[in-house]
């Protein structure tokens, strides 16, 4: 199985992943950190450099090419991947798939997020939390029609990352 794991920025689905894979004996791997290697450069300079069109077709086909070669993983992918290029129904048709959405306030991503945005391109000009936060409403109501497509889902918050991979687990086994 690969357990693709779902969610807004900030929602935990790399640090979950992590902790995921080790207690279930999986691989772990993530979407994201794959790209970076394959490209030999950042998110950020990716975006930077090329634009946000560019990044979303090699996010395309980096996801493809990791369903086709991975098994017993949990994948994380990237915030944005479920919402583009029809990747989230590509992953619903695999026999082998299963998607997990981490739902996260938005209060709590707000605050998650505003400690780390200068890494992800799509906030980081986002100066106060105020605008970060609006910006966070509109963009989550945006993507929640797709992410609130998963076959399962875990709240996140206020809750440990052991706990959310307990819940995960229960969900699944
Ligand atoms: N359940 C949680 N409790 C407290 N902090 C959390 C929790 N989940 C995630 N965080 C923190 O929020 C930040 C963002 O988490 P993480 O990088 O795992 O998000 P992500 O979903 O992978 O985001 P992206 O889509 O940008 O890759 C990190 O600093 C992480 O430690
Ligand atoms: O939500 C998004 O669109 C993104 C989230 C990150 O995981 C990265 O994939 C990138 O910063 C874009
Ligand atoms: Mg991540």
């Amino acid at each position: 199985m690969i357990l693709v794991l779902i969610g807004y920025m900030g929602s935990g689905k790399s640090l979950i992943g992590n902790t995921l894979a080790e207690k279930i004996g999986y691989d772990y791997l993530d979407l994201d950190a794959y790209i970076e290697e394959q490209e030999k450069k950042t998110i950020k300079d990716i975006f930077q450099d090329h634009g946000e069109i560019y990044f979303r077709k090699k996010e395309t086909i980096y996801l493809k090419e990791v369903l086709a070669n991975f098994e017993n993983t949990v994948l994380a992918l990237g915030g944005g991947t479920p919402c583009f290029a029809g990747n989230l129904e590509f992953i619903q048709q695999k026999s082998n798939a299963t998607t997990v959405y981490l739902q996260t306030s938005l209060d709590e991503l707000t605050q998650r997020l505003y400690a780390e945005k200068e890494k992800r391109p799509l906030i980081a000009h986002l100066e106060s939390h105020e605008a970060l936060k609006d910006f966070i409403r509109k963009h989550l109501f945006e993507r929640s029609f797709y992410y609130s497509q998963s076959t399962h889902k875990v709240n996140t918050d206020q809750k440990h990352p052991e706990e959310i991979s307990k819940e995960i687990q229960a969900a699944l086994f």
